[in-house]
Order: C-alpha cells, then structure tokens, then sequence
C-alpha cells in the first residue's frame, strides 16, 4: 500500500488541474475497492461501478465529478457525453453529506434498506427518520438516483482540509444484491480508503479546473469568467432539480438572476417566475404573502388575494432573504416544503397542493442564525438539499472589465440605439484594481455615473468613449475607490504565491516576488502618467536624470519573468514600455 500510496503522490503533485487529481485519486480509490471485494465473500458477486468527488467548500457544492470504474478519465456533472441527465444522476443524498460532516468520518449506505451507517465507533446507525430530516431520502429522489445507477452500497468519505474542516466527499458506488441487508466490505477497508482520501484531498481543494470552453451566454448570466465557467456545469444540472436549490452569496452578486437564470433552464421554464423578497414584507404580512389569504382573513382583508405560492404553480418561487422568515413563517414553509400543500390564511378547511420548485436565497450564514436559534435546524436540512455559493465579484475579478462593458453597452443601447460605446483600457484597468463590496450593483452604478459624465462630455454623439478619468470621478463620490486595505491584499497575494510555489515545486522561486515593485510601478505609471507615478512613489530624481525608463524596463521585466513562470500569455505592461520608448 506504501508504494501505491507514494506513486499516487507523485502524480498527483504533476497534477495541473482539480479533473486530473481527480481521476488519478478515483482510480486509486476504486482499484482499493476492488481489491477489497476481490478478498471478501462477495468475489465474483459485486460490481464496483463508480466513485465521485464532491467538493463542497464552505457547504457549497463547488465541483462535482465521477470516474466510471473503467472509464480513462473523470468526468464533470453536466458535461457528460450522455448529457445532463447523466450528469443530474451523479447527485447524492444530502444525509450522506450531513452525517460527513457531523460524525467526520465516513458513512456506508445500504440504498435498498434505507440504512446509513457512520463508520466511527459508538455513532449510531441512521435509519429512514434520519435519512428523511436530510431531505435525501425521504423525497426518495436520492434513492431512485441511487438505484437508477444500478448502485446497491455506497460508501461516501469526507475529504478534509488541512485543518481538519470537511470540505467535500468522495463516494465509492457498488452492485452487490447479494449484501442487501447486510455488511458490506466498506467498513473493514475504510481505513485504507480514508488513506488515500486524505492524501489526495490537498490537491482536490486546491487545484483549478482546466479552462472551460467558452460558455453559452444569455441575458441572466451574459458574462462568465473563470470562477463562474467552474461552476456552471454543476448550476446546469441544479436547475433541472426538482429539488430545492439554495443561492447564497453577498449582496448584489447575482443571486436572483442566477435564480432565472435556473428557471428558464428547468422543465419549468414556461410556467411563471415568482419573487418574494422578505426583506420587504413586515414579519406579521409573511405567511399572507406566501399563501395568499380569503376576504376577512384579517383587519383590512377586503378581498381574497393569491399568494406567491399559488402564483408559481407550475412554475418557480424563489424566496429571497430567507433568514428574515419569521418563526411562525418558517413553521409554515416546512410544511409546505415536506408536504407539498398549504392553506390560504381564513381558508376553513382543506389544503392546496403546490406544483412549485422553490429557489431559496440569503446573503447570510444560516448555519449560524440555527445555531442562535433564529432560524429553525428542520427547515435549514430541508432548504440546504442543493446548495451553491455565487462568488463575490472579487472573486471573479476577471468579470469585471467584461461586465463593466456589458452594463454600458446596455445603458447606450437604451439611449442610443444606433449608437456605440467604449471603455478605454485604462477605464477597465482602473475598475479591475477595485475592490467592491456591494458587487455588481455597485459596478453598475458607478459605471452608470461614468457614462453619464462621458456622455455630458462628449455630448452624446458619435462614438462614447469611457475614459479612466470617468471613472475616477464617478468613484470619487463614494468616497476613495474601495480598495482593500493594503496589509490584506498583500496577506492574500502571499498566500497565492506560496500555494503556486507548492504546486509547481521548483518552478517558483522566492526571487519572483520581486515582481512586486515592477507591478506597483506599472500600475502607478498607468493610473498617473510616467512623471506623476516616479513623484508619487519617491522616484523623481531618475526622470530628472532620464534614468526612468531603464528603470521601469528593469521592473516590468521582472513582473514578465513572473508571468512566464505561472504560464500566463503576454506582459501585462508592454503598451506602457512601447508608448515610452
Ligand atoms: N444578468 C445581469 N444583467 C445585468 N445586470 C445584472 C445582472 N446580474 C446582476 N446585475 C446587476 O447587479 C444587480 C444585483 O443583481 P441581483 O439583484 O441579481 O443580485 P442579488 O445577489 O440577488 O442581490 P440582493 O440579494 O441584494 O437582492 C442588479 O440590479 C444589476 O444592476
């Protein structure tokens, strides 16, 4: 086992993306399954079908890929040759991930029983009630998609993080009827199994995906860059649940476009789309708002109203903010969610089904809001089924220039319809090098100010040029652009180039950090201009000398040396050395 142990390691450290760790950690994983039903009793009577990587940082699925026994390479959800519904098979139940991450070990399942199986002494066995709080199996659609892959026993193991969080699952599946309601040869193996699990793991949470080809746009999600084209393989077959999907994510990000954005991709998608933002609803007019009401339900009920339940028969509800559900409200959604069928308020008698998939989204952290006891843990289980975290724009900064061109492009349109519209390269460079907190609404309103302002300037006729100076006075309003603080962005950077510097082991050498002052210096120049950057950085002496642009050469030369290293193409400071020279 040592040996295999040490060339899977070897492998895995020339990994250059998370599906070839992926494939090299799944095989490795079910050549030990096979090995283990070679040697028990149930040789020559179980088929070791598949193994899965679910990476869930943070509780949010992030990655989702399997690796059929056999097969050469793992395959993302979504993307397989059979299509989305194959890849809508490779979910699984969301007790499984829920007893990982309470008992941080691994669990065996026995699909036909129902029974789920913590492998850590002295936890106890889940049964069906157990199973049903998770919201898996007692919807029986993780059983069906269990059985439907012809898996009889699956044993799913966490994947941990350095520090010991579980930020993903790895899933071996199996056919062996002839152990239906019996132990099956997981628990004795688990040990190795976890082995392999743990010395991949580093390499699972830290690798990028492979570029993904250039995704499909709409006007939902009409810019995706890297951290998003990572993420839609997995959103394309969430939106074809029927289960219930949970967007979280800061505020501004997108939540509720990516929310229509998975309607209009559902089976669902020619019924209505309907919103219920809590945020504007007082607590007291919740559950009326939710199942509508019967004239004299309450003081001021004139008439009968529908609520936004009914309103989304046959289509999408999705509930915005719901950690402001209160808590009588909440009692109401379980209901609802387990039940399927509610009652108007002043309804006598009897309940209406609702034919509705729900879309739920928060901008907080409602684990934390169960654990102070605002929100209640039965409706967390039930809500957090198929849970996705749309990034912050920060995270997703190569958007930014993309989406700043999007969102001026379309505010010409409306005013100009013939008419068209451009960001300098200094504009997009300037709005790339902020930090923004309030995400894309703020980009779009700082970049509504700054078209404004070119288009006074410019009075509006023939080409609208965006220049850096828009963009500097529609920032300024707020106050100085948000940068983060410096201390931070440097922790941040640092933190990325060590973890480059371990991934490409001798590739990455500590000189490389001196590209810092050639990107601090290029980037003064770009923002200022060549005499004002030397000034304000404590330089003025070398223009005075005309020693400036040897010196500037000398920097941006180190920062091209830099990119060279990480595989990036082109500099990104030539425009500047040529227009010196
Ligand atoms: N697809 C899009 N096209 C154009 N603008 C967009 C798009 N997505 C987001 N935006 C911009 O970002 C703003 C916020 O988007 P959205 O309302 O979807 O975010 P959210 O995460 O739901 O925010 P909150 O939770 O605060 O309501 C929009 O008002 C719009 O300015």
């Amino acid at each position: 086992m040592h040996e295999k142990l040490s060339t899977l390691v070897t492998a895995l450290r020339r990994a250059g993306h998370f599906d070839e760790a992926a494939t090299l950690a799944l095989r490795g994983m079910l050549d030990v399954a096979e090995e283990a039903v070679a040697s028990s009793r149930y040789a020559n009577r179980a088929r070791v079908l598949r193994g899965m990587v679910h990476l869930r940082p943070g509780d949010a699925y992030r990655r989702l890929v399997s690796l059929e026994r056999g097969a050469e390479r793992a395959r993302p959800a979504g993307l397989g040759e059979g299509g989305l519904e194959e890849g809508a098979a490779l979910l699984t139940s969301a007790t499984a991930w829920r007893s990982v991450v309470r008992h941080r070990c691994g669990v065996s399942i026995d699909v036909n029983l129902g029974s789920l199986e913590p492998h850590a002494e002295g936890a106890e066995v889940e049964g069906d009630a157990a199973l049903a709080e998770g919201g898996g199996f007692s919807s029986n659609e993780s059983r069906q998609r269990f059985l439907v892959r012809q898996a009889s026993h699956v044993c799913v193991l966490p994947l941990r993080a350095p520090g010991g969080e579980v930020e993903g699952m790895i899933s071996l599946e199996a056919d062996c009827p002839a152990a239906v309601g019996r132990e099956f040869v997981w628990r004795e193996w688990n040990e190795t199994l976890q082995l392999v699990a743990d010395v991949a793991a580093p390499y699972l949470l830290a690798l990028p995906t492979r570029p993904a080809a250039a995704a499909e746009v709409d006007e939902f999600l009409p810019v995706v860059g890297t951290a998003m084209a990572g993420l839609l393989p997995i959103l394309r077959v969430f939106a074809q649940q029927e289960e219930t999907l949970l967007v979280s994510g800061a505020t501004g990000a997108g939540k509720s476009r990516l929310a229509r954005w998975c309607h209009q991709r559902s089976d669902r998608s020619k019924g209505p789309f309907e919103v219920l933002d809590l945020v504007t609803v007082p607590e007291d007019l919740q559950m009326a708002e939710l199942f509508g009401w019967k004239k004299g339900a309450f003081t001021g009920s004139v008439r009968d109203n529908v609520g936004s339940v009914a309103r989304a028969e046959g289509g999408s509800l999705f509930i915005d903010e719901i950690d402001k559900l209160s808590l009588k409200a909440q009692a109401g959604l379980l209901h609802l969610l387990e039940e399927r069928s509610y009652r108007p308020l002043g309804e006598g008698t009897g309940e209406k089904r609702a034919d509705v998939r729900f879309i739920i989204g928060t901008n907080a952290n409602l684990l934390e809001a169960v654990r102070a006891g605002r929100f209640r843990e039965d409706l967390y289980y039930r809500v957090n089924v198929l849970p996705i975290r749309m990034p912050p724009l920060d995270e997703r900064r190569d958007e930014i220039p993309l989406w700043a061109r999007y969102m001026v492009n379309r505010r010409h349109r409306e005013r100009v319809p013939s008419g068209s519209v451009r960001l300098t390269e200094g504009a997009e460079w300037l709005l790339s090098g902020c930090s923004w907190p309030g995400n894309l609404r703020q980009l779009d309103n700082i970049v509504r100010r700054a078209y404004t302002l070119a288009m006074v300037g410019q009075g509006g006729s023939g080409e609208v040029v965006l220049e850096e100076r828009h963009v500097t006075q529609a920032l300024s309003y707020d106050g100085p652009p948000g940068a983060k603080p410096l201390s931070e962005a440097l922790r941040v950077a640092a933190q990325a180039f060590v973890q480059e510097a371990q991934r490409r082991e001798g590739s990455i050498d500590l000189d490389l950090a001196d590209a810092f002052r050639g990107f601090v210096l290029g980037t003064a120049v770009r923002q200022l201009g060549r005499d004002e950057a030397f000034r304000v950085l404590g330089r003025e002496n070398l223009v005075r000398n005309r020693n400036h642009h040897k010196a500037f050469k000398r920097e941006v030369e180190k920062v091209d040396t830099l990119f060279k290293a990480l595989g990036e193409a082109g500099s990104p400071f030539a425009d500047l050395l040529a227009s010196e020279e």
